[in-house]
C-alpha cells in the first residue's frame, strides 16, 4: 500500500487528461452527450499499468495491449475447452493466428526491456522482474520467457480487470441514481473540490461499498484454479493429483444461502459491516482470490477505482444511454458484451 500511495498522483494524471476529452465532448454536444465510455476505461487503466510498473506511457504499450486484447477475445472463444489437454497444440485457424499473436507480443515486451536496458531507469515492476530474470540464470530462451511471461501476466492481469470494474460501477450507479446520490455528497463532503490523496480516499465508505458491492454481482476474473500436487478429497469428492480445479467466483457470490434472499439484488448497504458482516461465510467474497496466490495488485486496483470513481461522481451525472445493451459475457474477464454507453451531463 505504501507503493500504491506515490502511485495515486499518476492516477489523477492520466483520470483528469480522459475526463477532459469528455467535457470537451459534451461542450461541443450542447451540455450533454452520449458517450461510449468502455474504451477510454481501458486506455486509462493501460495508462496507468504501463506508467506504475512498466515506466512507459499507454501510447508506448499500444501496440502490446491492443493484440492482448485480440489475443484475450480469440481465447476467450474456446472457453472452458481452455483446460482440455492437447487442444491448445492442433493448428486451427484460431491456434495459429493466437501462436503468431504470442510472438509479436513477445517481440514487443523484448524491445521495450532492451530500451530499458540502455535507459537504466528507476526500480518499479518491470526493473525487479529484469533483475529477477537475471538472478534465475537459466539461459537465455529461458531468461525471456520469464521475462515475457511476466510482463504479459501484469499488463493483462492489471487493466483489463479494472477496466471492467470501472465499467460495472458506472452502469450500476447509472441504473441507480439514488447510490449515484449518496457517493456524490460523500465525495464532495470527503474531498472539497480538491483532487483526491490517500487520507481521502480512505474515509471514501459509500464508494468502498458500492465497488465491493459491484465485485460481489460482476467479479470480472471468473474464476480461481488450483491444481492439487497430489490425490485429495473435497467433502466427498477424490481430485486425483494434476486435475485443474476451477472454482466459480459467481456462484459462490450470489448463493442466496449465503447472502440471503436478495442476493441478486445491487444493495451496496450490505457491506456497511463491512465483509464479515454482509454474509454467512466471509471466506467465500472472493473477487481477488484467496490465500498465498491472492491477487498482487489489489490495493492497486481499490485506489486506482476509488480515484477513478471519485474524479468522475464529483463532475458528472449519468445514466445508461438507450444504445446499452446489458449482456454480461465471458472473455476470459466477465465484461459488458457491447460496450457500456452512457448519457453524461456537467454538474
Ligand atoms: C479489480 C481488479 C482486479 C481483480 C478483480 C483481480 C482479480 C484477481 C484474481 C481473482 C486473481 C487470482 C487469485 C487466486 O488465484 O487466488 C488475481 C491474480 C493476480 N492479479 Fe489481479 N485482479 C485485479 C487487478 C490487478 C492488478 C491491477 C494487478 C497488477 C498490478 C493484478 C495482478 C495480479 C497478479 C500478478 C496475479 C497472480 C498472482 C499469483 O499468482 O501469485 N491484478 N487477480
Amino acid at each position: 500500500m505504501e507503493k500504491v500511495k506515490g502511485m495515486i498522483n499518476l492516477m489523477v494524471d492520466s483520470a483528469s487528461s480522459m475526463l477532459k476529452s469528455w467535457e470537451s465532448k459534451i461542450e461541443s454536444e450542447g451540455g450533454i452527450a452520449d458517450i461510449r465510455v468502455d474504451v477510454d476505461l481501458r486506455s486509462f487503466s493501460a495508462d496507468v499499468i504501463s506508467r506504475a510498473c512498466f515506466g512507459s506511457s499507454f501510447t508506448k504499450g499500444k501496440e502490446i495491449f491492443s493484440r492482448l486484447r485480440a489475443l484475450q477475445q480469440l481465447m476467450s472463444i474456446q472457453g472452458l475447452l481452455m483446460g482440455v489437454p492437447g487442444l491448445s497444440h492442433l493448428p486451427t485457424k484460431n491456434n495459429r493466428t493466437i501462436w503468431r499473436l504470442e510472438k509479436e507480443i513477445a517481440s514487443l515486451i523484448l524491445k521495450l526491456v532492451n530500451e530499458r536496458r540502455e535507459a537504466k531507469s528507476e526500480k518499479d515492476l518491470l526493473q525487479m522482474i529484469l533483475e529477477g530474470a537475471k538472478n534465475a540464470d537459466s539461459g537465455l530462451e529461458n531468461t525471456d520467457r520469464f521475462i515475457v511471461d511476466n510482463c504479459k501476466n501484469i499488463y493483462f492481469a492489471g487493466h483489463e480487470t479494472t477496466a471492467t470494474t470501472a465499467s460495472w460501477i458506472l452502469i450500476l450507479l447509472a441504473s441507480h441514481p439514488e447510490w449515484q446520490t449518496r457517493v456524490r455528497a460523500e465525495v464532495e463532503q470527503v474531498c472539497a473540490s480538491c483532487l483526491p490523496d490517500a487520507n481521502m480516499l480512505r474515509k471514501m465508505k459509500t464508494l468502498t461499498m458500492v465497488i465491493q458491492e459491484t465485485l460481489r454481482l460482476y467479479p470480472p476474473a471468473a474464476f480461481v484454479t488450483r491444481e492439487p500436487f497430489e490425490d485429495i478429497t473435497i467433502s466427498d469428492i477424490r481430485v486425483p493429483k494434476g486435475v485443474n480445479i476451477w472454482v466459480p467466483i459467481i456462484k459462490l457470490h450470489q448463493d442466496p444461502k449465503i447472502w440471503g434472499p436478495e442476493a441478486h439484488k445491487f444493495n451496496p448497504d450490505r457491506f456497511a459491516h463491512g465483509i464479515a458482516g454482509a454474509c454467512m461465510a466471509p471466506q467465500v467474497y472472493i473477487p481477488f482470490g484467496v490465500g498465498p496466490r491472492t491477487c498482487l495488485g489489489q490495493n492497486l486496483a481499490m485506489t486506482q477505482l476509488k480515484i477513478l470513481l471519485s474524479l468522475i461522481i464529483s463532475k458528472f451525472s449519468f445514466t445508461l444511454s438507450l444504445n446499452y445493451r446489458h449482456s454480461p459475457a465471458f472473455k476470459l474477464v466477465i465484461e459488458p458484451e457491447h460496450g457500456v454507453d452512457l448519457v453524461i451531463s456537467r454538474i
